[in-house]
């Protein structure tokens, strides 16, 4: 048995091959030949999965290593007999993460206090929902808008998005593109929801680049809005709008959710799917594939403020070391993936163990992520 992955899924060679014979090969563009004799595919969102790319060959089951499936035809693979699993919320806590980080940077550089500004979170999924517990274990307030859980019933305060624009002073995306439908996402924040803004608003895309319309907010950034920016995603990749990140705060490539674990769970995830597909059932421990973290364990002295916070969250991840990066080779053909490739390893806040003195701290550190225990001073 033939089993493809492409070469930026940590630990897939080492778990596949309890299942068959393993090729790593480049997710863009895939080499088509390799499709030829292989029975599995096993995807990351940079290759498109679809009738063009699997019509005519034996592959039997796709994996996407992903939480996002716009790029899988997965009513041409269903109609076509073909097995597929995502890997939904395994780098969600990455994405959340990565927010903050952004969030405790510019609230650093601009001089204002988190704990004062309402975050407006569109989508309220697995990176959505953490999110907003994260922020809430800080006391900031949060607006929520997710039509398609307000309109299944489910509970929580759901707000329009019209209501987020007017109130929030962040407003950060977290939805699946969809090009149609009911819940339509393409250019959900158009000309027209960007303009209403409020001044000094911060607008993030962590989720899908078509969500935010690239052009329409060069033009409103150009025309000297004051808003800030976090781009993670672009429209499109990997070719993004130089122009765009040059007038950004924050703009990396497409790698909020790499982290480590969330790129390990996604590999084990997608594994577990495909060895039950075959009647082979495995299950793996994240823990067991993991090395040690770079910082272990640090001591943590007094009370928790926003300046500590934000020491303590970027010595686990600091945006800034994915932003200059981006900025030396965009524009240049291929650099782009191969800062994704090539990306340094980065790990999630629960891999550092924080020891603190005060119990209030402990208590929020543990909210928000941290391994943190809190022990008497001596
Ligand atoms: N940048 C990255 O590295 C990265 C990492 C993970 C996920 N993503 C992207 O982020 C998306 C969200 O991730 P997730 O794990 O939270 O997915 P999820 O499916 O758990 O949550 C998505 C939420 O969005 C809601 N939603 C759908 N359409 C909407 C609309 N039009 N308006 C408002 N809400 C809407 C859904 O109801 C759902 O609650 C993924 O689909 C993926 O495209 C990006
Ligand atoms: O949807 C996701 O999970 C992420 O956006 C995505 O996976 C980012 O990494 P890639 O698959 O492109 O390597």
């Amino acid at each position: 048995m033939k089993i493809l992955v492409d070469e930026n899924m940590p630990y897939a060679r080492e778990l596949f091959s309890r299942l068959g014979d393993v090729k790593a090969v480049p997710g863009r563009p895939i080499p088509q030949h390799e499709l030829d004799d292989a029975d599995a595919l096993m995807v990351r969102s940079v290759t498109k999965v679809n009738e063009a790319l699997l019509a005519g060959k034996g592959i039997k089951f796709v994996g996407t290593a992903t939480a996002g499936t716009d790029h899988v035809d997965e009513a041409w693979l269903k109609q076509a007999g073909i097995g597929f699993s995502a890997a939904p919320g395994c780098n969600a806590i990455a994405v959340v993460e990565y927010v903050f980080s952004s969030l405790l940077m510019l609230a650093e550089r601009d001089g204002f206090a988190l704990a004062d500004r309402t975050v407006g979170i569109v989508g309220v999924g697995n990176v959505g929902g953490r999110l907003q517990k994260r922020l809430e274990a800080l006391g900031i307030r949060t607006l929520l808008c997710d039509p398609p859980r307000a309109d299944n019933g489910d509970e929580g305060d759901f707000r329009s998005l019209d209501e987020l624009v007017q109130e929030a002073d962040v407003l950060t995306f977290h939805t699946p593109l969809f090009k149609d439908g009911p819940y339509k996402s393409l250019h959900l924040a158009d000309e027209a929801l960007i303009s209403r803004l409020k001044p000094g608003t911060i607008l993030i895309n962590a989720c899908r680049g078509p969500v935010v319309d690239n052009a329409a907010l060069l033009k409103c950034l150009q025309t000297g809005q004051d808003l800030r920016v976090v781009l993670d995603v672009w429209e499109p990749e990997p070719e993004l709008n130089t122009d765009l990140l040059a007038l950004v705060d924050v703009g990396t490539a497409h790698i909020a959710g790499y982290t480590l674990e969330g790129k390990a769970r996604g590999t084990t995830q997608v594994f577990e799917a495909y060895s039950e597909f075959i009647g082979q059932r495995h299950q793996v421990a994240l823990e067991t594939l993991l090395p040690p973290p770079e910082f272990g364990r640090i001591t943590l002295h007094g009370e928790l403020d926003q300046a500590t916070l934000k020491r303590l969250v970027h010595l686990v991840y600091d945006v800034r070391r994915d932003d200059a990066p981006l900025r030396k080779v965009a524009g240049i053909p291929g650099e782009f993936d191969k800062l994704r490739k090539n990306y340094l390893e980065r790990r999630e806040w629960s891999s550092l163990n924080v020891l603190c003195d005060d119990a209030r701290t402990a208590e929020t550190l543990k909210n928000l992520g941290f391994n943190a225990v809190h022990h008497a001073a001596r």
